[in-house]
């Protein structure tokens, strides 16, 4: 029988990293993202790593879990689930920007539960000298494709230094930053977020996209901006043109109406957010695509349950992201690399954080041709580094910021700027 592998500790670190003027249908981004950092340390000196949310609500949540967590065996995630579900005792809080849907309490606890799943996996590979990916049934391929992740954008934040990027805020930008990343990047899928202009004129920016990049399937995102009524008529527009068109309309209702007419694949990753939410989704046929993210579905192996369900309904599987470090980029190859039916490049905003600035050792991940090698090494075959953990610590301290906020952002910037979803 394997030796218990007991957590006596666990580090819980806030962190920020600079992120550009990203334009979405809430707002737009501070200049620093948050995140959280997870240390799990056990009796025999192994130490297991995670990465997850840093909003003042979840960190408090995440050391209830932590303190509730100590003592236990890291091969026992589901007696594990179950204390964090009891210890947060239906304590529910929300994703503050609303671009990811409901949140209740059992996805509460997926999303708490999550970087403490992800750190003892990492510390069984290390137990076990295998590579995450092996744990969680095998890689059945060795490198995870992910999609060019496209944003309207300002040149820089409000007094201050322009990101390198340049502005886009018209088709020809928006043409420009893709040829950039797909040159540097080597992407073979590409995704504009959308939500931002009037639906005319991310309709012609896709188009733009559609005569820039021939062979490329192209996905729009606009984060329920709009009516059943318009996301009609863009569907129709772009008819032939994208290999699917991400929560055009909220909620499974709306979605519904709008896939019986449409002629391309709906995805979503804000009318199903949850295992609860799958069943009325499977029978109202309101999509056709579910976006993983084991940071909210529960972990690496509740995400293959997630990719469980989807081959058995038909449904195809993609992969959110939001904007994180290499913690999480790590997890996702793994978990990419070990799902069978990942049938689309899955999501990162890997591009948009500043290369200077992570929390693990330079090396372990790169992209070619669009893909991530899968590590080989133990666990997440990622190391951490102290000293950068400590400047985006310090850089946490330093730049006020405590939750994310796009609406609050872009409302001091425009006081005219009202949150609206459908805005179209
Ligand atoms: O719908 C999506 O794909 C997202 O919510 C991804 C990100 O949150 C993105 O919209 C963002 O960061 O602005
Ligand atoms: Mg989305």
């Amino acid at each position: 029988m394997s030796e218990a592998l007991r957590i006596t500790r666990v580090d819980i670190t806030p962190v920020a990293f600079k992120d550009p003027a990203l334009l979405n249908a809430v707002g737009v981004h501070e200049p620093y993202a948050l995140r959280a950092v997870l240390e799990v340390h056990t009796a025999q000196g192994l130490t297991g790593l995670g990465e997850t949310y840093a909003d003042e609500g979840h960190l408090r949540r995440l050391r209830t879990a932590a303190d509730a967590l100590v003592g236990m065996d890291v091969h026992d995630l589901g007696p594990m689930r179950r204390r964090v579900a009891e210890v947060l005792g239906g304590d529910s809080g929300s994703d503050g920007h609303g671009l990811t849907g409901m949140i209740t309490t059992s996805s509460t606890v997926d999303r708490v539960f999550s970087p403490f799943e992800v750190a003892c996996l990492d510390i069984r590979g290390h137990a076990t000298g295998r590579p995450v990916s092996d744990l969680l049934g095998g890689a059945v391929r060795d490198r995870v494709p992910f999609s060019a992740y496209l944003f309207y954008k300002w040149a820089a934040h409000p007094g201050h230094e322009p990101d390198g990027w340049g502005p886009a805020l018209d088709p020809e930008g928006i043409v420009a930053q893709a040829r950039r990343m797909v040159t540097e990047y080597g992407f073979t899928a590409i995704k504009l977020k959308g939500g931002v202009f009037r639906p005319e004129q991310e309709v012609e920016a896709v188009l733009a996209l559609r005569e820039a990049f021939p062979g490329l399937p192209l996905r729009l995102d606009p984060n329920a901006a709009w009516t059943v009524e318009t996301s009609l008529r863009v569907a129709r527009d772009l008819d032939g043109v994208l290999e699917y068109l991400e929560d055009p309309t909220p909620g499974q209702e709306g979605m519904a109406r709008v896939a019986r007419e449409a002629s391309m694949p709906l995805a979503t990753n804000m009318c199903v957010v949850a295992f609860d939410e799958l069943p009325a989704a499977v029978r109202g046929e309101a999509v056709q695509v579910v976006l993983s993210d084991h940071h909210y579905w529960g972990g690496l192996q509740r995400s293959k349950l997630l990719a469980g369900i989807c081959d058995t309904f038909g449904l195809g599987l993609s992969m959110h992201s939001n904007s994180h470090l290499g913690i999480s980029l790590a997890a996702m190859t793994h978990l990419g690399a070990a799902t069978e039916n990942l049938t689309y490049a899955c999501d990162t905003h890997w591009p948009w954080k500043d290369p200077a600035e992570d929390v693990i050792a330079p090396g372990a991940l790169g992209f070619r041709d669009g893909s991530v090698a899968v590590p080989r090494a133990p666990g997440l075959g990622v190391e951490l580094d102290r000293d950068a953990l400590a400047v985006l610590h310090e850089q946490y301290l330093r730049c006020g910021l405590r939750n994310r906020d796009d609406t609050g952002y872009m409302r001091r910037l425009d006081p005219t700027y009202e949150k609206k979803s459908p805005r179209w």
